[in-house]
């Protein structure tokens, strides 16, 4: 993986000023500028390809999923898995009269002919950026941080793109900047990273892959400085989480302050000179910000693992010769134990839940019941985030979808992609 030096972070100004979408050897920073409504207005078409292959009465394409442009994108890899199988069925029955069934009306005679979809290769199932160069992959902090490590896990050559946000490393990717983002879901210590939950929803991204990362932290102070010294521990939240009872343990139950990153912390320390303050972050980061490690793997358990999401613009093709993994997220309006009902739509057929996350519904946060005897009450509203073991290639899992739409307002699939099936070991990575 090649890095983009501590020094050589870009703003998300000068992305805005960029006339062409090449790498600029800068940290990316927050724009005010939705990139997301930009990029909507750019390409607000519908791809031929795509409706295509979409079945006209396909539960998937009516009712909560298909509704939007979002929804459909989302559909997408679903949708042309099944084609793929209509498709080697209508070749063994013969004919382009069985392609007209499939989607409902004369589809070949209504797309002009250099619209045609592209036959499937070997590449669409590869990580290979389209532009033939070294894959661009966007992640939030500064290098040294743990998510350019998962980014070095996940895209072995890529060329790391340190951005300051989260929000940015999706726009890098909107905007084409970055071909990937490599974001961090969920630690095995700290639980979910909801923010990222969030902006899966606000931005139509697809998940394409997962790695997980032993997080090995250490604590970091100035050449000289002794344990002693310090008054104030600096670094992500998750990771002052992460080893709060070590901290303790070390006789540092000092002030802790959260900032935006772990090497963000460590450069912050150098940057400044801070003889009475120390960083959590990783050996790598000690290594570029010319800090002493004055505590050594200080999370509060050795089995310190992170789980990141890679995403893309398009979702990948999912198979089913390897494990695979389906993330959702849906809602309801209406009904009784729907979140009984949707979960045993995977129970029945076998399916492993591997994770279930609850968000507020921002949109409708808040549903009002009144009776006249007792008064009004009030009830939360929620997004429901599941990640299941199946592919949607897989026909369990679709007839699973089919029957959770039934039950819900809304659905849509975040990515169906291969799991990381990483022999474990909590050894340091970073
Ligand atoms: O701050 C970093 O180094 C990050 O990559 C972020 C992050 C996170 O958001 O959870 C990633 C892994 C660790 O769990 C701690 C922090």
């Amino acid at each position: 993986m090649q890095s983009l030096a501590p020094s050589s972070t870009i703003s998300m100004k000068s992305i805005m000023r960029t006339p062409s979408p090449v790498p600029t050897p800068h940290r990316l920073a927050f724009t005010i500028q939705s990139a997301a409504s930009r990029f909507d207005s750019a390409s607000n078409t519908t791809n031929p390809a795509v409706s295509a292959a979409v079945p006209s009465t396909n539960n998937l394409s009516s009712g909560g999923v298909g509704k939007s442009r979002t929804d459909w994108q989302s559909s997408c890899a679903i949708l042309a898995s099944k084609v793929v199988s209509q498709q080697q069925n209508t070749e063994k029955t013969g004919g382009a009269d069985n392609i007209t069934v499939v989607n409902g009306h004369k589809t070949l005679d209504l797309v002009p002919i250099d619209n045609l979809p592209k036959p499937l290769t070997i590449t669409d199932l590869s990580p290979a950026p389209m532009h033939g160069a070294q894959i661009r992959v966007a992640y939030q902090g500064v290098p040294g941080a743990y998510s350019e490590a998962a980014a070095g896990k996940a895209y072995p050559q890529c060329e790391a793109i340190p951005c300051d946000q989260f929000e940015v490393a999706f726009q890098a990717v909107e905007l084409w900047i970055a071909d990937r983002a490599v974001l961090p879901v969920e630690n095995s210590l700290g639980g979910s990273i909801h923010r990222n939950y969030d902006l899966l929803l606000r931005h139509r991204l697809h998940i394409v892959g997962e790695v997980q990362l032993p997080v090995h932290h250490c604590l970091l102070a100035l050449p000289g400085v002794r344990k002693e010294y310090i008054n104030r521990v600096i670094s992500h939240p998750q990771a002052l989480a992460q080893c709060e009872l070590t901290l303790t343990k070390l006789g540092l139950n000092i002030t802790r302050e959260a900032v935006d990153d772990t090497a963000g912390a460590a450069e912050f320390v150098a940057a400044n000179n801070l003889r009475d303050t120390a960083a959590i972050a990783s050996a790598r980061a000690a290594d570029l910000y010319n800090l002493n490690i004055l505590a050594d793997g200080i999370q509060d358990d050795s089995s310190n693992i992170t789980r990141f999401v890679m995403l893309a613009r398009e979702p990948i093709i999912p198979r089913t010769d390897r494990p695979f993994k389906t993330s959702i997220v849906f809602a309801h309006d209406k009904g009784t134990s729907v979140l009984f009902k949707v979960l045993s739509a995977f129970a029945f057929r076998n399916i492993s839940l591997t994770k279930i996350e609850s968000r507020p519904h921002r949109n409708r946060p808040i549903r009002l019941v009144d009776d006249a005897n007792v008064g009004t009450a009030k009830h939360f509203e929620y997004m429901f985030y599941v990640d299941f073991e199946a592919s949607m290639a897989d026909v369990r899992a679709q007839n699973a979808l089919a029957e959770v739409q039934e039950f819900t307002s809304f659905l849509r699939v975040l990515g169906s992609y291969p799991m990381d099936m990483t022999p474990w070991s909590p050894s340091r990575e970073d």
